[in-house]
């Protein structure tokens, strides 16, 4: 798992740390990974042009500090300076003792541009807003000059906390962040900007995450795996509730994500079962509503389903049900909150940012600027676990206290019609063979987002269902 703290807590854990260490050792450990990931990505340090960024606060002490030890180390390593008479005075005698030299931003554009690497100290956890006017131009002469840039801690701009971007922030190759990743560093659209994020660890004593990430060895420890007493029921049937005249497909595509999730079976309900018959023969399909379809461990209801009165029903009498219930698509539109509020067993909502936008009553714009506002409020609102599809995919508990799982897999090739009808699918699978309902979302999410990967460039959805069992075998060895 790779977690991921608030502001708040790493501020808590350094100052319990701090007690106990000599003067400044944090900020040393800070600097010398610092220094590690810069030399990397330098290659060769010797005769190399370095530019320190460096702000006011303890940000830009651990950039000097790391040019300083580049400086030794025979680069040639020059301090842009955004408050002189503020920088943090004994990382700049560091850096001066090397060898190296300070200038302040007046004369840092043409120092930037002309560096083979650019540490970014502009300011770390301690930053409010984007980036000043005068921090901002200098680091877009830093990109046009090319030196790799190197964001200490997080991209300067962005807000640690909530991956949220008000105003410029600095677009980094590599961000090399301290003690625990910051949400904002796997939250878009701050992640977009962090490049490639390394941690380095300097021995914070952490609580609770905000954020978590599932890594593959978690994967693997949440599927489900057939055992010698293993029969279709007992694996967990799923009952599939999608489709229309007008989007057979929907249908086609939601059993074939629900057929390669685990379950021991998929009863399909809905007018699309010739359809979803000549691709999934193993499908049972009824054209009944769906209490007369048969026992099934978990539902997935609303992918092209339509509006009409036979959809509202269908809806209405799913989430009635007493197993695991998924709603997706149209279902999102016909729901009712109180239905869904009153449920015992879980629900989880599946919806994109349009879809999350209307159902919070907010411009989709917003959404997408705070992913992770809009997934907690929603799973409060509607006392559901939800899945917030897009960018980065974030799935919610209902409780506030639970940490909200982001998923690292995924690509923007999936951004193409259909392919969230695999995920609700999936994820309908994974809720019957009993895996708790936020386990289901990340999991799915997780080998959706791998599936994806692995056909390699422009996609269907279909293509994306016929990759599942590849990522499975990805994940858990067979
Ligand atoms: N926690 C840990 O365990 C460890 C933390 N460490 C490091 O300390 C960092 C936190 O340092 P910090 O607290 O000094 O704050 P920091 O991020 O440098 O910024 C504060 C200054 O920035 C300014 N400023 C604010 N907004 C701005 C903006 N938009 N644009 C421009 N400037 C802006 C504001 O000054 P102002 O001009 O507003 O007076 C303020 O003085 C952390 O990220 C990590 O790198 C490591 O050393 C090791 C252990
Ligand atoms: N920019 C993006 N980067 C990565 N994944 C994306 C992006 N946009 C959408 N996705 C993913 O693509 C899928 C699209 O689902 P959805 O919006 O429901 O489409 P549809 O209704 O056509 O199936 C979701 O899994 C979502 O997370
Ligand atoms: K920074």
């Amino acid at each position: 798992m790779r977690y991921a703290h608030t502001v708040q807590a790493v501020r808590d854990a350094e100052g319990a740390l701090m007690a106990r260490l000599p003067e400044g050792a944090l900020m040393q450990r800070a600097a010398a990974g610092l220094a590690v990931v810069g030399a990397r990505v330098l290659g060769r340090v010797y005769g190399r042009r370095v530019a320190v960024v460096a702000g006011s606060g303890s940000n830009g002490g651990d950039a000097l500090y790391a040019g300083a030890r580049l400086a030794r180390r025979g680069a040639g390593v020059t301090a842009v300076l955004l408050a002189p008479e503020r920088a943090h005075a004994a990382g700049l005698r560091a850096l001066l003792d090397a060898g190296g030299r300070a200038v302040g931003a007046a004369e840092g554009a043409a120092v930037v541009a002309r560096a083979d690497l650019v540490y970014d100290g502009i300011v770390g956890i301690g930053g409010k807003g984007g980036l000043r006017a005068e921090a901002a131009e200098l680091m877009r002469a830093a990109r046009a000059g090319g030196g790799a840039v190197v964001a200490v801690d997080l991209p300067s701009g962005v807000d640690a906390d909530t991956g949220e971007v008000a105003g410029e922030a600095v677009r980094a190759d590599v961000t090399v962040t301290f003690g625990t990743y910051k949400p904002g560093l796997l939250i878009d659209p701050a992640a977009e900007l962090a490049g490639a994020v390394t941690l380095v660890g300097i021995g914070l004593e952490l609580g609770a995450p905000e954020v978590e990430a599932l890594q593959h060895a978690d994967l693997a420890g949440l599927l489900p795996r057939p055992s010698g007493e293993s029969d279709k029921y007992r694996r967990g049937v799923v009952g599939v509730v999608a489709g229309s005249d007008r989007y057979p497909g929907a249908a086609v595509l939601a059993v074939s994500g629900a057929l390669r999730g685990g379950a021991g079976a998929v009863r399909y309900v809905g007018g699309g079962g010739p359809a979803v018959l000549a691709r999934h023969p193993e499908t049972l399909v009824s054209s009944g509503s769906p209490h007369e379809a048969g026992r099934v461990q978990a539902w997935v209801v609303g992918p092209g389903l339509g509006d009409d009165a036979r959809a509202r029903t269908a809806v209405a009498e799913v989430l009635a049900a007493d197993v695991p219930v998924l709603v997706d698509a149209d279902g999102l539109r016909l729901m009712s909150r109180d239905a869904v509020r009153a449920r015992t067993a879980a629900t989880v909502l599946t919806p994109h940012a349009g879809e999350a936008a209307a159902l919070l009553g907010r411009a989709r714009e917003e959404v997408e600027a705070s992913r992770l506002t809009a997934v907690r409020d929603l799973a409060e609102l509607f006392g559901a676990t939800v899945l917030l599809k897009g960018s980065t995919t974030l799935v919610a508990a209902p409780d506030p206290a639970v940490p909200v799982r982001v998923n690292p897999t995924g690509t923007a090739w999936l951004a193409t019609a259909g392919s969230g009808d695999v995920l609700s699918g999936l994820t309908g699978s994974l809720l019957a063979a009993r895996l708790p309902a936020r386990d289901a979302a990340s999991a799915a999410g997780y080998l959706h987002g791998l599936a994806a990967r692995l056909t390699e460039g422009p996609l269907a959805a279909m293509d994306v269902a016929e990759s599942i069992p590849e990522a499975w075998r990805n994940v858990c060895g067979g």
